[in-house]
């Protein structure tokens, strides 16, 4: 559907006539803390249970939209493990790094690569002054070595073990909590705009409904 109808006011209210207002209410509530100041990229994650866990986290910490790079293992998300925040987290898939690397830029955004090494930036000296996406790697290698000569800039959770790494949606939900609580406290224009937030209720109203189709048309066939 065009975004002009998704954003037709009249059309979204006799939608959201089907839905409860507890539902109604939990949707603008949800939405009031979602973002695309900050996004989040997998490179090619190989356990699929990994890649359903980040997209899960991404629901928790407001992050609107995240970015799977596919190319060598294939599909990689769990419905199970993401608890059904694959409806409400924006999920686009690329066959090659370098062609998600391009979308985020031509979207304005940094490019910053998460690397499990301390001549990277620590994650609480890391500023977010524009907007940002956080690139992670496959359990093996991390990130590869094109994504990492593309980045702008890295940062690492610092970690004082035997261990050289986290797991990495382990790593993703630190990050994604650290960074999402400094741009909620901060005056950046983090929120999603109003054309935004309309189009958001208008899809989730349509995933809530069930015979949506059918409702649709009653519409289209009453007006
Ligand atoms: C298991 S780690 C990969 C380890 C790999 N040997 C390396 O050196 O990058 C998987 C991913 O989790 C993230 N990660 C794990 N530990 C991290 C840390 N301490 N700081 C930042 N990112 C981390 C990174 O995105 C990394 O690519």
């Amino acid at each position: 559907m065009s975004a002009m109808a998704r954003t037709d006011p009249e059309l979204l209210a006799y939608l959201e006539g089907y839905l409860t207002p507890q539902r109604r209410e939990r949707f603008m509530k949800v939405l009031s803390w979602r973002t695309r100041y900050l996004t989040v990229a997998l490179e090619d994650v190989y356990q699929m249970h990994n890649a359903s866990a980040v997209i899960r986290s991404c629901d928790v910490f407001g992050i609107q939209d995240a970015h799977l790079i596919e190319g060598r293992f294939g599909r990689r998300l769990d419905k199970r493990i993401a608890m059904g925040a694959q409806q409400w987290v924006d999920v686009h898939r690329y066959e090659d790094n370098m062609a998600c690397l391009e979308a985020l830029r031509a979207k304005g955004y940094r490019i910053v690569a998460t690397v499990p090494r301390e001549e990277s930036c620590p994650l609480d000296a890391f500023r977010l002054d524009s907007p940002v996406a956080l690139l992670f790697g496959t359990e093996k290698e991390g990130l590869s070595a094109e994504v990492l000569a593309q980045a702008d800039e890295a940062i690492h959770i610092p970690m004082h073990g035997f261990t050289e790494s986290l797991n990495i949606s382990v790593a993703a939900a630190i990050i994604l909590r650290h960074l999402s609580e400094q741009l909620h406290r901060s005056e950046l224009p983090w929120q999603l705009s109003e054309q935004e937030v309309l189009e958001k209720r208008f899809d989730w109203t349509c995933k809530s409904i069930r015979a949506v189709d059918e409702i649709l048309a009653r519409y289209r066939g009453a007006s």
